[in-house]
């Protein structure tokens, strides 16, 4: 079963904009939980542009599901997930002023510092997970690290599906089985909406997560958060 994880990135940013606590953070992630998240991923960047530090504290007291932290393994970073002890922390290489996330690790130059911040983690009994472009010279490196699992970075994806979904799912499934063969786990994540879900689900079967905020808080406002929640699973649910 590939697990749901909503990235509430997003509800933040629109917290934010008016500086006061509408909509909540909390409420909504318990509110998708019972909507049928399977789990809850944020992003808390050096810059608090939607995610805060004390969001992160307030939602590790609630999420009953799979709290995933994401971000770059600075001090800040380290010293917050290893205090929190979410289920999984996923590492990403966004230098701090990125507007989004626009890249995997370059797993072979980086091999030393991951190994060493993966072991740091896991001594802190977090599953960890690598944000990893679908180039196969880095997964093999990426099995060295000791991570748990690796989360395709799937924006390259999304962009090509429209065009020609076949040839945009091919180096994936390609760097999958690879991840497979290798022992690892297998996320994926970054502009995966109600379009093109499936048919990576369909091609990658054995998908253990996917991670999603943008486009489905998007799709929410004109479905609901708990009928867009239920359209996302029921894209996962493809036989
Ligand atoms: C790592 C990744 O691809 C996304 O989870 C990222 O969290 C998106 O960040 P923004 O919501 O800041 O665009
Ligand atoms: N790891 C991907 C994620 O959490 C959400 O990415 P996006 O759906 O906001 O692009």
């Amino acid at each position: 079963m590939t697990k749901l994880s909503v990235n509430i990135n997003k509800i933040a940013t629109l917290r934010n904009a008016r500086g006061a606590n509408n909509p909540d953070v909390v409420k909504v992630a318990l509110d998708a939980e019972r909507f049928g998240a399977q789990g809850i991923t944020v992003h808390p960047r050096p810059d608090e542009r939607h995610i805060r530090h004390q969001d992160v504290y307030d939602l590790a007291q609630v999420v009953t599901t799979e709290f995933n932290i994401e971000g770059y393994p600075d001090k800040r970073f380290m010293d917050l997930v290893k205090e929190v002890k979410p289920a999984q922390a996923t590492l990403v290489p966004d230098p701090p002023n990125a507007i989004t996330s626009n890249t995997g690790w370059d797993t072979i130059s980086n091999q030393g510092m991951l190994k060493d911040i993966v072991a740091e983690l896991q001594e802190s009994g977090i599953r960890v997970s690598i944000f990893i472009n679908p180039e196969v010279r880095y997964f093999e490196p990426a099995k060295l690290t000791g991570t748990d699992r690796v989360e395709l970075y799937t924006e390259p994806y999304a962009v090509g599906y429209p065009q020609n979904k076949e040839m945009a799912v091919k180096p994936y499934v390609e760097v999958a089985e690879i991840a497979k063969e290798l022992g690892l786990g297998l996320n994926a994540g970054h502009d995966l909406d109600l379009h093109n879900l499936a048919f990576l689900k369909q091609s990658i079967p054995y998908l253990d997560e996917v991670s999603i905020g943008h486009a489905l808080i998007c799709d929410a406002l004109y479905y609901g958060l708990e009928n867009t929640i239920q359209m996302y699973r029921r894209q996962l649910e493809v036989l």
